[in-house]
């Protein structure tokens, strides 16, 4: 295994002792099927059952075993703008824990390259669109998930302490809404194209007239395929060792009502949409301006008609455990 400790951009070892934290998740199994496919040989992961990384003695006790080269932090408890708001002490909690856990274990047992992932809602509700990387502690969070985006908010400058404490080469990554194979389709606890997924492919099967959605449908938002932040995520770990995190996303976006639309016609249903004013509508807009990651050489290549197609492709395949 070649030395890390120095960063240089350029490929990684496709030998090196690769951690996916959360790998069998909707971001940790791509990352886990795309470095593969990059010809990675020496990965290693474990479920939750496996591992609670919740629990600092396991956590150290698995580093101190597995001493990987690399880390992907893809572990955290993850959910749609009703879990968020539901269950706020829960996501402030647990993800504290986690990410705290690992990124101390990794620092003390000699990682040398890490990747924290973070999300869109770590920047005020309010932005100025699109959002740059320099919004981050601008400005007041959007309350559906603020308890969610402060403990993201405390991974990054974790990130940046150890960089500045030991020198590491540990980077941040700020990834917009994400959707694709492997999602989580529970009908309240998810996000918002694996609920409009699940629901209208029932409403297609049942032969139902009408199928309601949350909110307005005015909120504007932002998509990408699970597989390309994957490659993304590589990409950024081979080339840029900075402090400051970097955003990743598709670089526009379009109303939950259009995006209603274009599942709707994906999966084949063709009765009426209804919305429900009674659920949250969450921040107005969350579109990230990602010409920091375009300038590094990377950019998203799925479109949201092909990365929903091959979503449900994936859905209809995977019937029973998508619906859990
Ligand atoms: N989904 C999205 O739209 C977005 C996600 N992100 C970020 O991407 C990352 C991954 O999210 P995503 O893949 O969607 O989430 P998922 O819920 O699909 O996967 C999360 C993974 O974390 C693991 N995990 C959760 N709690 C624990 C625990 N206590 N101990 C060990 N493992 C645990 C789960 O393991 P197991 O399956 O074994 O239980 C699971 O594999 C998160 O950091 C999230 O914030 C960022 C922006 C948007
Ligand atoms: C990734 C991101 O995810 C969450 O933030 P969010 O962007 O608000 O994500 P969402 O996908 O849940 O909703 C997007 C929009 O869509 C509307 N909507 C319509 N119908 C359904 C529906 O059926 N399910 C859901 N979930 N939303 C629906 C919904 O009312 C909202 O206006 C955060 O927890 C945050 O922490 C985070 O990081």
């Amino acid at each position: 295994m070649a030395d890390l400790s120095d960063f240089a951009p350029g490929p990684l070892p496709r030998d090196a002792r690769v951690y996916v934290a959360g790998h069998r998740g909707l971001v940790g199994s791509a990352v886990w099927r795309n470095l593969e496919r990059e010809g990675f040989t020496n990965l290693v992961g474990r479920s939750s059952s496996e591992l609670d990384l919740r629990d600092r003695a396991e956590v150290d006790g698995f580093f101190e075993h597995e001493r990987p080269d690399v880390v992907i932090d893809a572990a955290a408890k993850v959910g749609g703008i009703v879990a968020n708001s539901t269950y706020p002490a829960d996501f402030l909690s647990d993800n504290l824990r986690i990410q705290t856990n690992i990124l101390d274990a990794a620092a003390r047992t000699g990682t040398t390259r890490l990747l924290f992932l973070g999300s869109s809602c770590i920047y005020p509700r309010l932005a100025d669109q699109p959002i740059s990387e320099d919004s981050l502690l601008t400005g007041a969070l959007e309350p559906t998930n603020d308890a969610y985006a402060i403990a993201k908010i405390a991974g990054i400058i974790h990130v940046q302490a150890l960089r500045r404490q030991f020198g590491v080469h540990y980077i941040s990554a700020m990834p917009t809404n994400l959707y694709g194979p492997g999602d989580n389709f529970h009908p309240k606890n998810s996000h918002v194209i694996p609920g409009m997924v699940r629901r209208f492919h029932e409403a297609r099967v049942s032969g139902a007239p009408t199928v309601t959605c949350w909110g307005s449908g005015r909120p504007l938002r932002e998509f990408l395929f699970v597989d390309d932040l994957a490659s993304a995520c590589l990409f950024l770990l081979e080339n840029y060792d900075g402090p400051e995190t970097v955003n990743v996303g598709v670089g526009d976006d379009l109303s939950i009502r259009d995006l209603a639309s274009t599942v709707a016609a994906v999966v084949g249903y063709e009765g009426s949409i209804e919305w429900d004013s009674s659920k949250p509508d969450g921040t107005p807009r969350k579109l990230l301006d990602v010409s920091r990651i375009n300038s590094l050489g990377w950019s998203a290549s799925t479109g949201l008609s092909d990365g929903l197609t091959a979503m449900y492709e994936w859905y209809l395949a995977h019937l029973d455990e998508a619906r859990g």
